[in-house]
C-alpha cells in the first residue's frame, strides 16, 4: 500500500463525507475538523451515525464518496498507525483467563512497542493494582479502562474513543474527564462519541452535533450554551395581534402548533404589557427555561426554535445550527485548512 508521509498536524478532517448501507444513508455529506489541544464531542442521537463515521476515519468502512483523513493522510496509508491513533471503538473482548498486563503485551508485541509501555498505559489508566488480575473478571468500568490501556499503547497523538462513558458509573465519568482533558491539554487531539450530552457535557469544549447522518452543530460548546435562552410562551385571545404588536416591538415570536406564541429575548411581565397596550386579551403566560439537554435534544429532533440569527448569518464568531436537511450557513469551522 502507498504510504504518504503525514503532516503532524494532529488533525482529524471529514470532507463531504457520505456513507450509504443499500436503500439507508447514514452519513450524509459530513464535513467537520478536528484540532489538537481540546476535547471534541461527536454527538447525536442512536443511530445518527456517529460510529459509521469513525469506522471511516479509521479505513474500517469504505465512504460512499467524500474523504477522512488523520494528519493530512487517509487512516490506511499512515505509517505505524498505532503510533498516529488510539482508537476503542466498541467494547473490546478479553482473554476471560489472561491478566490486563498479558493482554497488553500481545498488543504491544504485535505493534512493536516498547515493553514499558505497557505498565505505563496500566498506570495512565489507573490499572496497576489489577494489572496481574484476570481481565475477565473486570468490571465493565475496567474493561473500559483496560480498552483505553490498549489504545494508549502506541504513545498516540489522536485519541478516537466511541461511546466510552457507556457503563461507567458516576466516579469513572469523572475519571474519564479528567484523563481525556489533560491528554488534550498536552497539546494531542481527542474525539469522543455519545449519544447524551449531559453526560460530555464537562467534558468537552468543542462539540459536532448529527442528526440523521447529517450536521447540525459545529461550533464551542459555551457558545452553543450561549444559545440558552428563555422563552415565554403565551396564549392570547387574537394570536395574530400579538404577533404584529411583539414583532414591532423588535421581538423574534415563533407560533406553536398548539395555538400559543413562543417569544424569545424578553420576560413575561413586558410581553404581558405589550398585550395589554395592544388590546390583546392574554389566556395563559410562563416562562420555559431552555436548558442545555432541551437544545441538543431540538436540534437532533429538528425542532430548534431558540435563538434564531437573522438571515444573512449568526453574530461573529457564534456557533451556529441548521436544521436537518438544509446547507448549514453557521458552521463555526466552515472552510477547511484553516487553522491548526
Ligand atoms: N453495516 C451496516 N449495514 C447496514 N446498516 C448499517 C450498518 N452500520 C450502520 N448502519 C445503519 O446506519 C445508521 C447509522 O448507524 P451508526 O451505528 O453509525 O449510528 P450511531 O450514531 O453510531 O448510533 P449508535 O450509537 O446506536 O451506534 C443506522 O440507521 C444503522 O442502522
Amino acid at each position: 500500500m502507498e504510504e504518504r508521509v503525514h503532516d503532524g498536524s494532529g488533525r482529524i478532517l471529514v470532507q463531504n463525507l457520505s456513507k450509504n448501507f443499500g436503500p439507508v444513508s447514514a452519513v450524509r455529506d459530513l464535513s467537520f475538523a478536528v484540532h489538537p489541544g481540546v476535547v471534541t464531542g461527536f454527538l447525536g442521537p442512536n443511530g445518527s451515525g456517529k460510529t459509521t463515521t469513525l469506522r471511516m476515519v479509521l479505513g474500517l468502512v469504505n465512504p460512499t464518496s467524500g474523504t477522512a483523513t488523520v494528519n493530512g493522510v487517509p487512516f490506511a496509508q499512515l505509517r505505524n498507525p498505532a503510533t498516529v491513533v488510539g482508537a476503542v471503538l466498541e467494547a473490546q473482548s478479553f482473554h476471560p483467563s489472561r491478566t490486563a498486563r498479558n493482554h497488553l503485551r500481545c498488543y504491544s508485541a504485535a505493534m512493536n512497542v516498547p515493553d514499558q509501555q505497557v505498565d505505563h498505559a496500566l498506570d495512565l489508566v489507573g490499572l496497576t493494582g489489577a494489572a496481574n488480575r484476570a481481565a475477565g473478571g473486570f468490571s465493565l468500568g475496567m474493561r473500559q479502562r483496560l480498552a483505553l490501556a490498549t489504545a494508549l499503547l502506541g504513545d498516540p497523538q489522536v485519541l478516537i474513543l466511541d461511546e466510552p462513558a457507556n457503563g461507567l458509573d458516576p466516579e469513572g465519568i469523572a475519571w474519564l474527564r479528567g484523563f481525556l482533558k489533560s491528554f488534550a491539554a498536552s497539546g494531542r487531539t481527542v474525539l469522543v462519541s455519545s449519544h447524551l450530552l449531559r453526560e460530555m457535557e464537562h467534558t468537552v469544549d468543542h462539540v459536532v452535533i448529527v442528526s440523521r447522518g447529517e450536521c447540525v452543530y459545529n461550533g464551542d460548546l459555551d457558545q452553543l450554551r450561549a444559545q440558552q435562552r428563555n422563552r415565554v410562551l403565551v396564549q392570547a385571545g387574537d394570536p395574530q395581534a400579538l404577533v404584529n404588536a411583539l414583532q414591532a416591538a423588535g421581538l423574534a415570536v415563533e407560533p406553536l402548533p398548539d395555538g400559543r406564541i413562543a417569544v424569545t429575548g424578553s420576560d413575561s411581565r413586558s410581553v404581558a404589557e405589550l398585550a395589554l397596550q395592544a388590546g390583546v386579551a392574554v389566556y395563559g403566560i410562563q416562562e420555559e427555561q431552555v436548558d442545555l439537554e432541551r437544545l441538543f435534544f431540538q436540534l437532533t429532533s429538528g425542532q430548534y426554535v431558540g435563538n434564531q440569527h437573522p438571515p444573512g448569518g449568526p453574530p461573529p464568531g457564534t456557533g451556529g445550527w441548521a436544521p436537518p436537511g438544509g446547507p448549514n450557513p453557521y458552521q463555526q469551522h466552515g472552510g477547511f485548512g484553516g487553522g491548526a
